[in-house]
């Protein structure tokens, strides 16, 4: 295969990866398969994987034994809102929806096994690479598209450590690009981030949990400005403010190498 088909296939993999990604958001029915026993953890509403996924990945976005009480209420409060119990049993779409996590994106795409390949086979999600619960980033997002907002509740583990006793500055920043990005693709499509503005106005603390709210500001043409705030869970605090610009782009400009 010449590099040029190379290319080509692999943009066209992306591309789908992106749809079905997208589609997490735009599709009316998304329920949980209800027939999986293995899905009735604490969440009530699950979105169910994109048809490209040719198994089933580790959905890391879902509750594990190393999130606090505080983690599990606000993920409760959020997720009791993803579905609401309709007439005959039968349930609707609430405001909110649950976005899935996974530690891969090609892995898990047809035709993945081969570009991961020739990707990188080893190739891990920044945020999704440490095999130990708890120990760094435990987060989940949901998405409001009616609001077109999105939260993230997030408890910061002991290896993110900055400031004795307190969370790493790059850390956080990773966290924000991670939800005003997800936010972006969700909004916009694929796109890259331009600039990211940060202002650090209160350290937080260590295995905290702490909320991370994102906005959309405006989108022109190719733009979309976001803003984004962290603060605690009861929002008396703020921690962190920012402000991203995202540039949609074509997939082939990350084959390109930019
Ligand atoms: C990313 C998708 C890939 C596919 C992945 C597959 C599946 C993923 C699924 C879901 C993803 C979900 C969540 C994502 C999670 C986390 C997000 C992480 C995001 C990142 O971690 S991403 C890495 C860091 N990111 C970079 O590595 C970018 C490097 N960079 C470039 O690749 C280029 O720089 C680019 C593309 C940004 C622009 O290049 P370009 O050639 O397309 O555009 P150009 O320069 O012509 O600018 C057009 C107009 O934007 C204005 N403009 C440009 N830059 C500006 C700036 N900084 N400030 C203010 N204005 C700016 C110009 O002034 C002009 O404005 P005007 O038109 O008004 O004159």
């Amino acid at each position: 295969m010449t590099h040029e088909s190379h290319r080509v296939q692999m943009a066209r993999s992306l591309g789908r990866l992106l749809k079905g990604f997208q589609s997490l958001t735009s599709l009316p029915a998304m329920r949980a398969q209800r027939s999986h026993p293995s899905a009735c953890v604490p969440c009530r509403t699950t979105v169910a994987l994109p048809s490209l996924f040719s198994f089933k990945p580790r959905d890391f976005s879902l509750p594990n034994s190393s999130w606090s009480s505080e983690m599990m209420r606000l993920y409760d409060h959020y997720n009791s809102q993803c579905e609401v119990e309709a007439e005959r049993g039968e349930t609707r779409g609430g405001p909110w929806q649950r976005l899935p996590s996974y530690n891969r994106s090609l892995k898990y795409a047809t035709g993945g096994v081969y570009l991961s390949k020739i990707i990188q086979s080893r190739a891990r999600l920044f945020t999704r690479n440490i095999r130990e619960p708890g120990a760094a980033f435990e987060y989940v997002l949901f998405v409001n598209k009616e609001e077109q907002r999105c939260v993230c509740i997030f408890q910061a583990g002991h290896l993110l450590e900055g400031p004795p006793g307190h969370v790493h500055g790059g850390a956080i920043a990773t966290m924000i690009d991670n939800v005003t990005g997800t936010h972006a693709t969700v909004l916009s499509g694929p796109v890259m981030t331009a600039n990211l503005n940060i202002n650090y106005r209160s350290p937080v603390p260590l295995g905290s949990t702490v909320l991370i709210e994102s906005s959309l500001d405006t989108k022109e043409g190719r733009k979309t400005f976001i803003s984004c705030k962290v603060t605690s869970t009861d929002g008396s605090k703020l921690h962190t403010e920012a402000t991203a610009l995202f540039l949609s782009i074509n997939v082939s400009h990350l084959l390109r190498g930019g």
